[in-house]
């Protein structure tokens, strides 16, 4: 509830105690850039002293652009216990000098009643303030009683910072919402649990916000999973574009975030059907591979090796032992082959020792029979008489160095090349391009795909698709090992859109299965057949995921959650449409003949952008209309999306171009529409082909 009376007096009250905290913070900055500023001067002696340096300095140029980012808003809110303390609670904690606590960082435990309380459950607090700043000045304050010694809003979603963050226009970037994060989104954010959390919702009810603060938590809360990296991975570029003004805003530029471009480093240059993605995308493909690779590596044969004038022969067994043995504790193809061919080795090098010790022995009975003295005794004694007797002990025998013998071994030419020809180095590339291309070794590792689906997999192709990326990784990690670069926690954004084999490119890099997966299985594309959390996380770790359902939604108002109601009941029948807490204007289709159409898209665009100047709009169409509306509009200021790319994304006023186009362009075109409906803050405009 707004405090009415005494708003001025108020904002003056939290001005002093704002600009205090700026001050302090300014003193921080300095201090730390002083501090930087004296370790670099400072005299450094050897490696050691270098590398302390380099730390410190790392440490405090973190602590500066943490504080620095801290700057915007660095107070938001205060909460007032019913025993009269009170905490502001801001982007960063804050002492003063004699270290009085002036502000507390949003993710610390102290904060939590901010978020939490509401007046069922009010956490032991009388009020809530937010505070509104415009650069470092406090302009307005807001509050709500909590205790009930005031009336009280019935909704603790719609109170008024909410709200007005909710109508603000958007600006084709997302917002942090840290200022007025929700009960439930906070209690998913704050978990204290480090395992699979799975977060999902209707459209625009907050999930990517909570995924983006959880991140931002996990960096703070859990220091042992921050140390070893956190991920945010999203579909596509346009995605990450959206959402990459937030961690940064909270303050945390430690966050990385990736598509399957990014963590394989390789760019698609192609595009393929959403069926031979969907086939592409299958675990069975990483068990042909497996296979594949297998079959690049000895199994009951022997080995011929030629050393010399002579031809050295494992036997099978022997040869399987030296397998076992290199590919035990899961290594890969290529660095399992180097350890394969120390094995072998050895065992060329205690047979070469047998065959010498016999040969020796053989001749020194011929010896001691011809001449009837025990060569080895003979010298023996010859030795003592010389005074070098120890050299008996010391050498055991002089005359082979079976080390040198070995490290020649590894690296004779001929030997490697033996290797080769039963267990080759392998390159991902090739081994993938050689399987893509082999029905036979496809049909016998995946009995179960049609020979359509053989045939999609087998089309040939240059550069890479969306879906190979995923196939390409498993191959790396089966031919030459594990990513280098791995994470404490990851962020999975858009999760419904994963296939299995993407999967397994995440859970790859994420040892720990720590996670926060957020998706919507309602807005799934069709280039995946996982159509459940246990689907897409059973293989990894079975049902231990803690599993949350958002119900309110943020973005789109009431009257085109209606609008959407059918359709949504159409493509997931099981799903309870999410409650809106705003209500705007009725969705409105106009009829257009295809002729006609460009102009009158272009005229209704244009009314709505001198209607609302400072608003987004967005034109939804079917992909193959997206160069023409591109064109078509071209000055505008509209954003031109293809319907099957507009997962994540919001505009203030969405333009819908042919729907039904959009439903039958492709498999599961009915919730690429539900996507684009609900895409819209405030309005949705239909432009429907009129059937000629
Ligand atoms: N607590 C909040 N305070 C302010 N804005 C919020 C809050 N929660 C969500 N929003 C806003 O609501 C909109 C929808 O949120 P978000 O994109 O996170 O939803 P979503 O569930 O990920 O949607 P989709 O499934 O369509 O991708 C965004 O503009 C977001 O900033």
């Amino acid at each position: 509830m707004r405090v009415d009376s005494g708003v001025a007096q108020q904002v003056e009250v939290e001005r002093r105690l704002v600009d205090a905290m700026y001050d302090r913070l300014d003193c921080v900055v300095a201090d730390a850039l002083a501090a930087r500023g004296r370790v670099l001067a400072g005299p450094v002696e050897g490696p050691q002293e270098l590398y302390a340096r380099d730390v410190e300095v790392a440490r405090l140029t973190r602590t500066v652009r943490e504080l620095r980012a801290a700057e915007g808003s660095l107070c938001f809110g205060r909460i007032d216990s019913t025993s009269g303390e009170s905490v502001h609670i801001g982007r960063t904690g804050l002492r003063s000098a004699d270290g009085a606590l002036l502000l507390v960082d949003w993710r610390a435990d102290a904060a939590r009643p901010f978020y939490a309380a509401t007046p069922a459950s009010p956490l032991g607090l009388r009020r809530r303030r937010h505070l509104r700043l415009n650069g470092r000045r406090v302009v307005d304050v807001s509050d709500e009683i909590l205790d009930g010694s005031s009336p009280i809003p019935p909704d603790v979603v719609g109170d008024g910072p909410l709200v007005a963050a909710l109508g603000r226009a958007r600006t084709g970037r997302m917002r942090e919402a840290v200022a007025t994060l929700q009960a439930e989104q906070d209690a998913i954010v704050r978990s204290l649990h480090r395992g699979v959390t799975v977060v999902d919702g209707g459209p625009g009810t907050g999930k990517t916000i909570v995924a983006l603060h959880r991140a931002a938590y996990v960096l703070y809360a859990f220091p042992a999973l921050a140390g070893q990296g956190v991920l945010v991975f999203g579909p596509n570029r346009r995605f990450l574009d959206y959402i990459f003004e937030v961690l940064p805003s909270l303050g945390e530029n430690d966050a990385q975030s990736a598509t399957s471009a990014d963590l394989t480093d390789v760019e698609p240059t192609t595009i393929e059907s959403d069926s031979a993605a969907r086939v592409k995308g299958r675990a069975q493909l990483a068990t042909a591979l497996t296979r594949w690779v297998r079959d690049h590596q000895p199994r009951g044969v022997p080995l011929d090796i030629r050393i010399g004038q002579e031809t050295l022969v494992l036997d099978a067994e022997s040869v399987d032992a030296a397998h076992r043995h290199a590919t035990q504790g899961g290594f890969a193809h290529n660095p399992a082959r180097e350890a394969f061919k120390e094995y072998v080795v050895s065992d060329l090098v205690n047979l070469l020792e047998k065959r010498t010790t016999e040969a020796l022995t053989e001749m020194d009975d011929e010896v001691a029979a011809l001449l009837g003295i025990d060569l080895d005794q003979a010298v023996a004694e010859d030795l003592r008489a010389l005074g070098l007797d120890d050299t008996i002990a010391a050498t055991g025998d002089p005359e082979v160095d079976w080390d040198g013998i070995r490290d020649g071994l590894l690296d004779d030419p001929g030997i490697d090349l033996a290797i080769e020809a039963v267990w080759p180095r392998l390159h991902a590339t090739d081994a993938l391009r050689r399987l893509l291309t082999d029905s036979t070794a496809l049909t016998a590792s995946l009995p179960d795909l049609s020979d359509d689906e053989i045939a999609i997999l087998t089309r040939p192709r240059r550069g890479y698709t969306n879906a190979d990326l995923a196939l390409l990784d498993e191959a790396r990690a089966l031919i030459d090992g594990p990513p280098e670069q791995m994470y404490g926690h990851i962020v999975v954004d858009e999760a419904q859109e994963l296939s299995e084999m993407q999967w397994r490119m995440i859970m790859r890099r994420c040892p720990t299965r720590s996670l926060t997966v957020v998706g919507d299985f309602a807005q799934a594309g069709s280039a995946t057949t996982v159509r459940s959390w246990t689907e897409a996380l059973g293989p990894f770790v079975r049902e231990r995921f803690a599993h949350h359902t958002l119900t309110v939604n943020y973005r789109t108002t009431a009257e085109i959650l209606h609008a959407a109601a059918p359709l949504l009941a159409r493509i997931a029948p099981e799903q309870q449409p999410s409650r809106s807490i705003r209500n705007g204007e009725r969705p409105s289709t106009v009829l257009v003949t295809d002729p006609g159409m460009d102009a009158s898209i272009r005229e209704l665009v244009e009314q709505t952008a001198d209607a609302h100047p400072d608003e987004l709009i967005g034109v939804i169409g079917p992909s193959d209309r997206i160069a023409r509306l591109t064109t078509v509009l071209d000055g505008t200021g509209a954003v031109v999306v293809a319907a099957t790319d507009t997962r994540g994304l919001e505009f203030d006023s969405v333009f819908l171009i042919d729907p039904a186009a959009i439903e039958t362009a492709r498999q599961g075109g009915a919730r690429d529409l539900y996507v684009a409906l609900t895409r819209a803050t405030k309005r949705v405009l239909t432009l429907q082909l009129r059937a000629t």
